[in-house]
């Protein structure tokens, strides 16, 4: 039997309360989404992380650039603007020098003049050049400037008006009327004066430069914050992101891992393990689809595992199950010196309850005797339906001391007895059944189970034998018969072909001492044993599925007898009786073996006579009439035997295609002087007459019974009185001295004649 699974696989899928592995926790908040909408929530928080992060990236390029912007256009070209201011002051000086190369020679110092050329040219360009200062300046001073430049730009403003005012317009003047002393000393003013505002736009310039410096450092100071911002955002990103999705992994993953090991474990047949589902996702619903299909496995492992160990009708353990429990009781019996039992209960006549109540009445007899044997049996002693109407209970852990085992079985034994005997309710009527026990004690692992078995069962037939009703303890002389039952099943299936089998014949008769008949009986001759008893090897035929085979043999030979019988005048009237058993006749083939074997000696089928018992007519009456009529079709004759000992009714009667009733000899006995019997046996040749059937009387042994017979107007008699059952040869002599050349069929019925007096 499965053990059911161990805990560890619950708590593989069920955590212990207070010690849940955080992934569960992670799964019961991550299971509450769907893994779709998970992964989507993922990549949706992914891309906004990547939007922040190329959002700062283009913000910090964008300062980049502000500060680049402001570095040229805010500073660069101011320091071009006044670096052209001072070229163009330097170049002004330059054009002083050239027009004051050149000059003209008159009378006297004075007399020294300009060349008008070049004075002409350098006035022009001066006069450019002014004008040119004078628009880069406005240029330069309308941008927006600085506190400090702005002072710086005031200093130099006022240095250039000097310069311009007392340098450069006299100097125009000078040139224009290319008086070169004048012109020259102009020049040298103009140089005083450019060279005393050169140091003011030098430092004009310089402060371009440091502004420029500052705005560059500021610049490199705002990319190193921005770029800061950017890897960290991204390291932190990177690091969230990166924790999520193991989660997320984690939480898709683990539980798929989860859903592994149950399928593990189903697969392993586990079956109880505890699936626990904490949330709504896919594999949530996975897993409550795997709850209800190990649950429906389970249930259906339940119903399987019932059916294979348990009997479907009195739902007790079966054979199976019972075999399981004496090989683990064997194997303890090793460990120690307890005695155990196995006690094998046969109901008894269990089959008449069938036959007369129905299977279905018969059905709820052996239930409530389960019932009954249930509550009789108490752990650790086990009780067991093996099939038909037989129980097995095996006895355990009885005392080691052999007196005080069998004491307390033979105890047990008596409760069982009286459990079985308790009356049940059947078709309204109070039934008491009983029931045979066999007993059989082991201990020391001394035995096989086929052999308890077969020992029990052995004790059981001796109880049965020994009037029902009570218990036997196997003892080793029962051995040595089942042995020798085992000797004669295994002689019997060889005994057909080596020649051991014999029919014998036993004569009927009618009134006027004429042969009408015989019943085939079989003997068995066997080598060493000698004659076997029919009703030794009978049973065994039955039991070992002999009984077709023998019965098909004997059907044949009686076949054979009745053609070899229709040649000759004196035995050509003379019908053949054969018992058929309950097995031969149940056999679905039955119908065709009699064909077959009329047909094959092409013998009279009006002639061969079978022998049902009652209780075979009633076992399935249905099959029964079925497959009489299909005989009686064929022209085969029927005989009720034991008529009389069963529980045959009018309307079973009145169903059954029959020829003859054979009155059970029991009547016969004591027919002479027990009125009763006489009674009963007139009653049923009455009752024979009117059903238009022929009556055999059996078992007659003295010729006051026959004469009692006679007045009853039995028509045909059976017994020693006329023949013991004889082998083929002594029979035909018996024929042939008794009654040759004279022909009787069974005569017709008669009325019924008065009860005669029977003598005391
Ligand atoms: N109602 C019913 N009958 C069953 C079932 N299984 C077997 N049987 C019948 O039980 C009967 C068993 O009969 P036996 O034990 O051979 O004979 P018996 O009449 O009990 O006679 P003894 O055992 O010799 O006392 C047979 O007729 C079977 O057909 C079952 O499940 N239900």
């Amino acid at each position: 039997m499965k053990t059911p699974a161990g805990s560890a696989s619950a708590a593989v899928l069920r955590p212990r309360r207070g010690a849940r592995t955080p992934w569960l926790d992670h799964h019961a908040l991550f299971s509450r989404f769907r893994i779709g909408t998970r992964l989507a929530a993922m990549m949706v928080l992914a891309g906004l992380v990547a939007v922040l992060l190329a959002a700062s990236g283009i913000r910090g390029l964008a300062d980049a650039n502000e500060s680049l912007h402001m570095v040229y256009e805010g500073r660069m070209k101011p320091v071009r603007t006044l670096g052209q201011i001072s070229h163009l002051m330097l170049a002004n000086q330059h054009q002083l020098q050239i027009a004051l190369g050149q000059t003209a020679t008159g009378a006297g110092p004075s007399a020294i003049t300009l060349d008008p050329q070049l004075a002409l040219k350098a006035s022009e360009a001066i006069e450019r050049n002014v004008h040119t200062i004078d628009r880069l300046w406005d240029e330069y001073a309308s941008g927006p400037l600085s506190a400090q430049e702005r002072t710086l730009a005031a200093r130099f403003a006022t240095r250039r008006n000097q310069y311009l005012e007392q340098a450069v317009s006299p100097v125009l003047d000078a040139l224009r009327t290319l008086n070169y002393q004048d012109t020259r000393r102009l020049a040298t003013g103009a140089r005083t004066l450019y060279e005393r505002a050169s140091p003011d736009i030098q430092a004009l310039v310089d402060l371009q430069f440091e502004m420029a410096h500052a705005a560059y450092a500021a610049g490199v100071q705002r990319y190193n914050k921005t770029r800061w911002m950017a890897v960290n955002a991204l390291l932190a990103s990177m690091a969230v992101l990166t924790v999520l999705g193991v989660m997320l992994i984690r939480s898709i993953v683990q539980p798929l891992q989860a859903v592994k090991q149950v399928f593990q474990h189903i697969s392993d047949g586990k079956l109880d393990s505890a699936i626990e589902v904490r949330g709504h996702d896919e594999i949530s619903q996975l897993l409550i689809a795997l709850r209800e299909m190990q649950a429906k496995l389970g249930a259906n492992e339940k119903a399987i595992h019932h059916l294979a160990y348990y009997d479907p009708l009195t739902n007790l353990p079966n054979r199976r199950l019972l075999k399981e429990c004496i090989q683990a009781a064997l194997a303890a019996s090793n460990r120690d010196d307890h005695h155990r039992a196995l006690l094998l209960l046969d109901l008894d006549n269990f089959k008449t309850i069938n036959d007369t109540l129905g299977h279905e009445l018969g059905d709820a007899f052996l239930m409530d005797t389960a019932q009954r044997l249930r509550h009789a049996v108490q752990a650790p002693h086990f009780v067991a339906r093996i099939g038909g109407d037989e129980f097995v209970v095996l006895v355990d852990r009885l005392p080691a001391d052999e007196a005080a085992a069998l004491e307390q079985v033979n105890l047990l034994a008596d409760q069982l007895l009286a459990a079985v005997a308790g009356p049940c309710l059947l078709a309204g009527q109070w039934h008491h059944g009983s029931a045979s026990i066999g007993i059989c004690l082991f201990r020391h692992h001394n035995a096989t189970i086929k052999d308890l078995l077969k020992r029990a069962d052995a004790a059981m037939y001796q109880a049965k034998n020994a009037g029902r009703n009570n218990h036997c303890l196997f003892d080793p002389a029962m051995q040595a018969q089942l042995e020798t039952r085992t000797a004669l099943e295994a002689a019997l299936r060889t005994a057909v072909a080596r020649g051991q089998m014999e029919l014998h014949f036993q004569v009927q008769v009618n009134g006027a001492m004429q042969a009408t008949g015989a019943e085939v009986l079989l003997r068995w001759n066997h080598p060493t044993h000698g004659p076997v008893p029919p009703a030794q090897f009978i049973p065994i035929a039955e039991a070992s599925g002999l009984i077709h085979s023998i019965g098909a043999w004997v059907l044949q030979r009686a076949c054979a007898q009745l053609k070899a019988w229709d040649g000759q005048a004196h035995t050509r009237h003379l019908e053949l009786a054969v018992n058929v058993s309950a097995q031969q006749f149940r056999h679905p083939d039955f119908v065709a073996q009699v064909c077959d074997a009329l047909d094959r000696a092409g013998a009279n089928p009006g002639l061969l006579v079978l022998e049902l018992t009652e209780s075979l007519v009633l076992h399935d009456i249905a099959d029964t009439v079925q497959k009489m009529l299909a005989l009686r079709r064929h022209g085969v004759r029927f005989a009720l035997d034991d008529f009389g000992t069963g529980y045959s009714s009018l309307s079973h009667l009145k169903q059954l295609p029959l020829h003859h009733l054979k009155v059970d000899g029991c009547f016969v006995r004591d027919i002479v002087t027990d009125p009763s019997d006489a009674v009963i046996v007139q009653t049923i040749i009455g009752m024979a007459r009117n059903l238009g059937l022929c009556v055999i009387a059996e078992g007659v042994e003295a010729e006051a019974q026959r004469q009692v017979l006679l007045d009853l107007q039995c028509p045909v008699y059976q017994g020693y009185l006329f023949s013991r059952p004889l082998p083929l040869a002594q029979f035909e002599q018996w024929l042939g001295m008794h009654c040759a050349a004279t022909s009787a069929a069974c005569p017709p019925p008669v009325s019924p004649t008065p009860i005669p007096q029977a003598t005391p």
